[in-house]
């Protein structure tokens, strides 16, 4: 199945976390399961926080990017139009809370869930939980803004 991220326009999937188009990035790969949207994510050795355990700043990208694919596609979804038509929605991050529950194990995949709780206008919050082995380790709320038009009007920095 495509995934969200795969719909993403040239010019914004260069995101770290999301971008298809970053070679160094996560790129992360979101879809529907239900109402939820689910994004799966195998951490890496060298994202260790303290040994066997994933570092919180990669924990929060995975949310944060995650929520806003969730905002997107929630939107298309109310709207009733598919990924790929035009105009696009491009959502950036206005707020990123995370609550850490338990370390979360870095030996095997993470599953992310989401679920839009809110639509209003150029708003969308997300509320997203992310597991290791079946446990919640990590609980997020997004609020994510529709991309002003002149949001990231430079090129993009050509990667190294
Ligand atoms: C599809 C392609 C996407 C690819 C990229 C994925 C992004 C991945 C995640 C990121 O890393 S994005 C980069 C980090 N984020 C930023 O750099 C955003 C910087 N901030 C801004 O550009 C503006 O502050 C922002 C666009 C978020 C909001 O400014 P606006 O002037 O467009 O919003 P406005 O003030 O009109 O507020 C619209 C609604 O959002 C709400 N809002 C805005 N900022 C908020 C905030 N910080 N906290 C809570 N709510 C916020 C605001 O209250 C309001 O809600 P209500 O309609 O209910 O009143």
């Amino acid at each position: 199945m495509d995934a969200f991220q795969d719909h993403y326009p040239d010019a914004v999937a260069h995101c770290f976390g999301c971008g298809r188009l970053n070679a160094h990035g996560h790129q992360i790969k979101t879809v529907w399961n239900g109402d939820e949207t689910v994004t799966r994510f195998t951490p890496e050795p060298y994202h260790t926080a303290i040994p066997g355990f994933v570092y919180g700043g990669l924990v929060a990208s995975l949310i944060d990017c995650h929520s806003t694919a969730t905002a997107a596609a929630a939107m298309y979804r109310q709207d009733g139009r598919g990924l790929d038509t035009l105009p696009p929605f491009r959502f950036v991050t206005g707020s990123l809370h995370v609550d850490y529950l338990k370390p979360t194990p870095i030996d095997g995949a993470l599953e992310i869930r989401g679920r839009a709780v809110e639509i209003k206008g150029r708003k969308v919050v997300v509320e997203t939980e992310l597991r290791a082995g079946g446990v919640v380790t990590a609980r997020g709320t997004v609020v994510a803004v529709q991309m002003p038009a002149d949001f990231g009007a430079a090129p993009p920095a050509p990667h190294r």
